[in-house]
C-alpha cells in the first residue's frame, strides 16, 4: 500500500509564544485539509520539537519518507543553508527515513491573496486602492537574492492589482526599514499609507515592523499572515510537489 510522504513543517521559532501559536494554528488548518496526512511541526531555534527531534519521533512511528517544508517566505539563509545542514546531520543517524526539502512558500499568489486580505481586515476597502501606497514588510535578509526577491513581489503587487504604489521594507539585515517606505510612499504622492507585514508569524521582527509603521504615521497595519486560509492551501500545494517529485524519485 502507498503511504504518502509525513509532512514536517519547520518554522522559524521565536521568544514570542504568539510565534509557536500561531504556527501550529497553521498546521491545523493545513491538516484539515487534508485528513489521514501526517502533519508535524518544528522549530529552527527556540521553541520544542527542534528538527531533530521531529524526525526522530517520526522514524520510532515508523515513517519511512518525511516531506520537510521550511515555513519560510524566501529563499534565504534559513532555506538554503541552515535547514540543509539540520536535515542532512538529523538525517545521517536515521537510515531508515528518506527525508525531502520542499520548496519555500514564496513567491505564490496564495501569499498576494492572503496579503490583500489582511489588507481589508484591517479596514481597507477595494476603492482605497488607487489612492493608497502600501509597504511590503518582511523580515529581511543578508542574502540579496532573497531581497531582489522581495522587490520583485513588490513590484507584480503593484502592477497586477493597482495599488498607487507598492514598497518593499525590511525589518533586519537589510534597507530600507518601514517607516523609510512609509515615508518614500507619502513622497510618492500616497493619500494614504498601509503597511503588509510580509512575515508568518508575531514576534520580534514583526514588532520591529509595527513600530516603524506607527512612528512614521501609516494609516493601516495589517495582521501578520498567519493561518489565512491562502497560507494553509499554500502549505498544502508545497508538500504535494516535493511529495509528487518523491514519488517519481521511486519510479525511476
Ligand atoms: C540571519 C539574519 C539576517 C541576516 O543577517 O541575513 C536573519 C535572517 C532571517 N530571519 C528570518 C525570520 C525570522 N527571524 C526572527 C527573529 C530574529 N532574527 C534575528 C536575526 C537574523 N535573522 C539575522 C542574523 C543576525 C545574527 O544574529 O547574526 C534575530 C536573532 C535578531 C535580530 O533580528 O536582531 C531575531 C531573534 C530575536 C530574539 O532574540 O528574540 C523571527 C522570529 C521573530 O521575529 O520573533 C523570524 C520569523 C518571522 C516570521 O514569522 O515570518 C528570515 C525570514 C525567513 C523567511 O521567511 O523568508 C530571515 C532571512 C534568511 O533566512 O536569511
Ligand atoms: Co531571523
Amino acid at each position: 500500500m502507498y503511504v504518502p510522504p509525513a509532512l514536517l513543517v519547520i518554522a522559524h521559532g521565536s521568544r514570542d509564544p504568539r510565534h509557536a501559536a500561531t504556527v501550529t494554528a497553521l498546521c491545523a488548518r493545513a491538516r484539515a485539509l487534508r485528513p489521514g496526512l501526517r502533519v508535524e511541526v518544528a522549530f529552527l531555534d527556540f521553541n520544542a520539537p527542534d528538527v531533530p527531534r521531529a524526525l526522530e519521533r517520526l522514524a520510532a512511528d515508523g515513517v519511512r519518507e518525511v516531506v520537510a517544508l521550511p515555513l519560510l517566505l524566501t529563499r534565504a539563509f534559513h532555506a538554503k543553508t541552515d535547514i540543509p545542514a539540520v536535515l542532512r546531520e538529523a538525517g545521517a543517524r536515521l537510515p531508515g527515513l528518506t527525508v525531502r526539502q520542499a520548496d519555500v512558500l514564496g513567491p505564490s499568489p496564495l501569499l498576494t491573496a492572503a496579503l490583500e486580505r489582511r489588507l481589508y481586515e484591517a479596514g481597507l476597502r477595494p476603492g482605497d486602492r488607487r489612492s493608497t501606497g502600501v509597504v511590503l514588510a518582511s523580515a529581511g535578509s543578508s542574502d540579496p537574492e532573497a531581497i531582489a526577491v522581495i522587490a520583485e513581489i513588490a513590484r507584480e503587487w503593484r502592477r497586477t492589482t493597482g495599488w498607487c504604489a507598492v514598497r518593499p521594507a525590511f525589518a533586519s539585515a537589510s534597507l530600507p526599514r518601514t517607516a523609510d517606505a512609509v515615508r518614500a510612499l507619502r513622497a510618492d504622492g500616497a493619500a494614504r499609507v498601509a503597511v503588509a507585514p510580509y512575515v508568518i508569524a508575531p514576534g520580534f521582527l514583526p514588532d520591529r515592523i509595527a513600530r516603524g509603521a506607527e512612528e512614521a504615521g501609516a494609516e493601516v497595519l495589517a495582521d501578520v499572515l498567519g493561518s489565512a486560509p491562502e497560507v494553509a492551501r499554500l502549505l498544502v500545494r508545497r508538500y504535494e510537489q516535493a511529495a509528487g517529485r518523491a514519488v517519481r524519485a521511486l519510479a525511476a
